[in-house]
Formats: structure tokens, sequence, C-alpha cells
């Protein structure tokens, strides 16, 4: 028998931590059954068939909980459901315990006569403590342990400049990365490999529920593999022997808590579906046909043209491999049929995203400490101004900007926001409002489904110019300008903002130049602008001159 532990990559398909194990049982070449030699002849052949399986299981950790909000509480639980009901289909089931993994992995591992546990690395400062610990635990333990590259196409380390550092500047990484040659999807287990659900709930009888092996076998050395070392963070406890003490496991077979059981209330947005069957119908409509005017479209909020993938991407219910394969099926076809010549390079803007999210997961790797520190230091230390009441504004949607609050009330409907629309409020909390982009990262964290400590990350430091090759401090967004560039008939910002509804869209992309008597006849349920763009303009670039030691007169 293997463990499989499921965490961030919520799939049966294209996984390939699962896949190895599934393969490893399939052929007999591991597992506690496998093992078995000279006894061979005499080996119930009914139980070795049972037995040689992998058994799949998610640890609900309350480190990890302290962390979450409602909205991705309640998405995570969606995915899990979804992700149960996949194994369900195969005769099998997901196992769910609750507690802290350092105990609950080896103590379920024991139970199961597990001998080997898998798992796909995550690259967060605080997972990458987490495994560490439940490394030492394992090998107190005896019990063999293997993580594997899943979420990316090309790990962490595996892109670096010509000298040996990290990419610092994306379009020099994008250049490796796109000439480099991609994983295929890995194959979906069988039914066989997969532990019969049966067996899963005869083991979950016997579960220790307390002083498991994990908490007796304590920390060991470290074996010094690379990805568990020196991991910090925000979310890092940094406490590892506290972690091994608990020793309380709560194991279920496919039995998943409420939200009110973990701790989280009902969210007011719709977090939307989850699972694989729903993400692969998503990456087929837009493979299908946006992706060819992808380049073209993507920047307008009010057109349906991104793939809106990313929650799926962030809890692994699709496959990196299985999708880029897709978008690399499609330019091969966009090549070969009578679509528009550019069809190509609108795929390739697309997996150009994909690269993205995989430069920012190198940059978090690389530097654990930008979630809570500027990755460009400034001389001087910029001096945010983080005016709570307008802080308060910008998060109710109530800036008197329409796009700002059309962006901040669909993050509240939906837990999304359009990409374009999110540069532009980030701009505007930071170089409008003078705000700390931490300010910013902190909301979208509590109510974006998506939020990746990675991309969030890299986009909020990007939008402040604190971050690795971000905009250029200098650069300053005009709300109202961009409102008219990006949603020119005012489509977007009067869905989500119906006080202007019946407004003229030039009435709607001119509110700051109106007079407060014209905007209270034209709205009189829609609030003033709460600051001056022009000239905050001008205090964002005295602010930033002023850290990087230059005379903000000059
Ligand atoms: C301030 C700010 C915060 C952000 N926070 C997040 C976040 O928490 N989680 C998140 O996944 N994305 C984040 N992004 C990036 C981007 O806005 C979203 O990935 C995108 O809007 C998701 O919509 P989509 O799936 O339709 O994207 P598509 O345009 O269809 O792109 C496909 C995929 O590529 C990846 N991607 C696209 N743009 C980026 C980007 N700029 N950086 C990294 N990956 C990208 C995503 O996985 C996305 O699903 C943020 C951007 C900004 C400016």
């Amino acid at each position: 028998m293997e463990l499989f532990w499921h965490r961030r990559d919520l799939r049966v398909a294209d996984n390939v931590g699962l896949a190895a194990a599934a393969d490893r049982v399939a052929s007999g070449d591991g597992g506690a059954d496998a093992a078995v030699t000279d006894d061979s002849a005499v080996t119930n052949d009914a139980d070795a068939t049972v037995d040689a399986a992998v058994a799949p299981v998610f640890v609900f950790d309350d480190d990890v909980l302290a962390h979450a909000s409602d909205v991705r509480v309640r998405r995570l639980l969606d995915g899990l459901a979804a992700l149960r009901d996949d194994y369900r289909e195969r005769g099998s089931d997901l196992l769910v315990a609750r507690g802290d993994p350092v105990t609950a992995i080896p103590a379920i591992a024991d139970t199961l006569d597990a001998d080997r546990v898998g798992w796909n690395r995550d690259y967060s400062g605080l997972a990458r403590e987490r495994d560490a610990a439940v490394r030492r635990a394992l090998d107190a333990n005896g019990i063999e342990r293997e993580a594997h590259h899943d979420a990316v196409l090309h790990d962490p380390d595996a892109i670096r400049t010509n000298a040996g550092d990290p990419y610092s500047v994306y379009s020099y990484y994008w250049k490796k990365w796109t000439d480099r040659e991609k994983a295929d999807p890995v194959p979906t287990p069988d039914a066989e490999a997969v532990a019969d659900s049966g067996r899963l709930a005869d083991a979950v009888d016997t579960v220790a529920r307390s002083d498991s092996p994990g908490a007796a076998g304590g920390p060991v050395a470290d074996d010094g593999d690379a990805w568990g070392d020196d991991a910090t963070g925000d979310d890092a406890t940094g406490d590892d022997a506290a972690r091994g003490d608990s020793g309380i496991v709560d194991v279920a077979v496919g039995d998943l808590p409420s939200l009110v059981d973990l701790g989280f209330a009902v969210p007011d947005a719709d977090v939307g579906p989850a699972g694989t069957a729903v993400a692969r119908e998503r990456l087929d409509n837009f493979l299908d046909e946006a992706v060819f005017a992808y380049e073209a479209e993507r920047d307008y909020p009010a057109r349906e043209a991104t793939s809106r993938l990313s929650t799926f991407l962030k809890y692994g219910e699709i496959g990196i491999r299985e999708t880029y394969a897709a978008t690399a099926k499609a330019m091969a076809a966009a090549e070969s049929d009578s679509r528009a010549e550019d069809a190509p390079e609108q795929v390739e803007e697309f997996q150009q995203q994909l690269a993205w999210r995989e430069f920012y997961a190198q940059v978090l790797f690389h530097n654990p400490e930008v979630v809570t520190a500027n990755y460009k230091a400034y001389e001087e230390g910029i001096e945010w101004r983080d005016d709570p009441e307008e802080i308060a504004a910008w998060k109710r949607g109530e800036t008197g900007y329409p796009i700002v609050d059309a962006g901040m009330r669909q993050l509240r409907e939906e837990a999304f926001m359009h990409n374009r629309v999110r540069m532009i409020v980030a701009s505007f909390l930071t170089k409008d409002l003078l705000a700390d982009w931490r300010h910013g990262y902190a909301h979208f964290r509590e109510r974006l489904a998506d939020h990746d400590t990675a991309n969030d990350n890299g986009g909020w430091q990007w939008a402040a110019s604190t971050g690795t090759d971000a905009q250029p401090y200098f650069r300053i967004f005009n709300p109202m300008t961009q409102g008219e560039r990006y949603d020119p008939d005012a489509a977007y910002i009067k869905e989500y903002v119906p006080e202007l509804r019946g407004v003229d869209p030039d009435v709607v992309h001119g509110w700051h130049e109106l007079s407060p008597t014209q905007r209270a006849n034209a709205a009189p349920e829609y609030p003033h602008p709460v600051v001056d763009h022009s000239e905050r303009r001008e205090r964002a670039l005295a602010m930033y001159k002023r850290a990087r030691g230059e005379d903000p007169e000059e």
C-alpha cells in the first residue's frame, strides 16, 4: 500500500505524484505487498490485490486554516468534493483527516501499512517548512517518502540565467521557458491502482486517535534536500517541534467537514463551480475560439476573452501539462487551418500567461521573504500614507472612480476580478491612495478564490513598483482613461455598479470632471471621487522619489 497526500493538486488526472505511485503498485514495484518475495507463494491473492494500491488522503491542517478565508475554504471544500467523486467513480474514496500533518501522515501511513508516502511539491514558505517536518517524521518512523514536481512545467530551480542566478526579468525567463521541451501529461491511474473504498473504511476504523508514531518519533536531522531547507514566509510558523506534539488525528472516508465545522462562515461571494470536469470544459471552450483573439481581447473586462482557469490551476484541479499540451495542439491546428495569420501568436500570448505563473513561482521560491517585504529595496523606504478611510472606501468599491469600484465589487460578488482591472485597482490603491501594497494583498488574499501567494504577491509588487520586473514607479495608471479605453461603453462598470446603469458612458468616464451638482443630477447614489487623481499622481511621484533618495522637486 502507498499513501498519496493531496494538497494543492485536487485531481486524479495528470497528477505526477499520484501517477508515479499508481504505476509502482500496478507493476508490483513497491508498496508493502510488492515487498513480499519469499512468502509470495503463500500470500492470499485477494488481500494482495487489495493492498497493492494507492490510498489518497487530504489533511485539514489547522496552521493552514489559520490563514485561510471563508471564500477559499468554500472553494477548497468544493474542489475536494469533486476529487472525492472522481475517486468514488473508481470504486475508491478520499481519506479526509484533520490534524497536524506531521502526526497525521505517519499515523495514517502506519495504520494502512503503507510503506511509502508520496506528494507533489508546493513552493511557498509555509508549505516547504511543513513538508520538511513531515519528511523528518516519516524518516523517524522508517516510512519511505517521495516528492514530485507537478504544479509547474519547469520547477523553480530548472531555469536560471547563464550566470546561474534565478531570473528577475520576465522577458528573459520567457525565452528560456518557451524553448524548453515540455513534459507530456502523465497517465490517469486505473481503477485497480487506487484502494478500494471498503479497505479504506476498515483502515479508518483502526486509525490511532492519539500518540501517533509521528509524535513519538520526533524530529531527526534533515537529509539536506534543498526543497525543504530554510523556508520562511509570512505564513510560516517556524515551529517544527510544536507540530510534532499534538498527536490527535481525525480521519474519515469521504466525509468532508462543513465550513462551520472548520470555523468559517458562508461567504457572500459565489465562488463558482469546481473540479476537473469543469476545468476541462472551460479549457476546451476557450481553446475552441476565444484563444485566437486572446491578445487583442484579453484587456477588455466586459468580454469573455480569458480562460477563467486561475482558480482551477490554483487548486490543481487541472494539470499544467494537460493545459499546456492542449494549447500546443490548438497552436498546431491554427498553423494548419484557415484561421487568421496571427492565430498562433494569440495562442502563444496565452502560453505567456502560464509562464508568468511559473516566473512568479520561482520568484517566491528563491525569495520567500517577498510575501511581507518589498522585493526591490528603496534606499529611504516608502512613506505610505495609509489613510484608513480611503482604504475602506477602496475595499467597499466606493471611491467614486467607476472602473475601480466595479472591480472591487466584482471581487466581493464573484471572488474574482479581471486581470486588467486588478492592475487598475492595485495602481489606484498604491499610487492614488498612497497606501502600502500589503493592505491590498491582504484584502485580495481574503477575497480571491484564486489567491495564489506567488501570483498575488507578484501582481501587487508589480503594481506598486516594488517587485521583480515591476511597473516603473513613474508609470501611474489614470483610472479614468483606463476605464475609457478598456470599457468604452461602460458595460463592465454598469454590471457591477448599479448606481451608474442609466448614465451615459461619457458621463461615467468623465465622473471626476463633473461638478458636485452635475454628479448629484446624473447618479445621486454614486459617490464623489475620494481623491483628485492629478494631485495624487504628483504626490506619488514625490513619494517614490524621496524613497529613492532623490529630490522630489527635480
Ligand atoms: C494585483 C494582482 C493580483 C493578482 N493575484 C492573482 C492571484 O492571486 N492568483 C492568480 O492566479 N493570479 C493573480 N493575478 C494574475 C491574473 O490577474 C489572474 O491570473 C487572471 O486574471 C486570472 O484570470 P484567467 O484565468 O481568466 O486568466 P487568463 O488570462 O486566461 O490566463 C491563464 C492563466 O495564466 C495565469 N496568469 C495569467 N496572468 C497572470 C499573471 N499576471 N501572473 C501570474 N499568472 C498569471 C493564471 O494561472 C491564469 O489562470 C493577479 C494580478 C494582479 C495585477
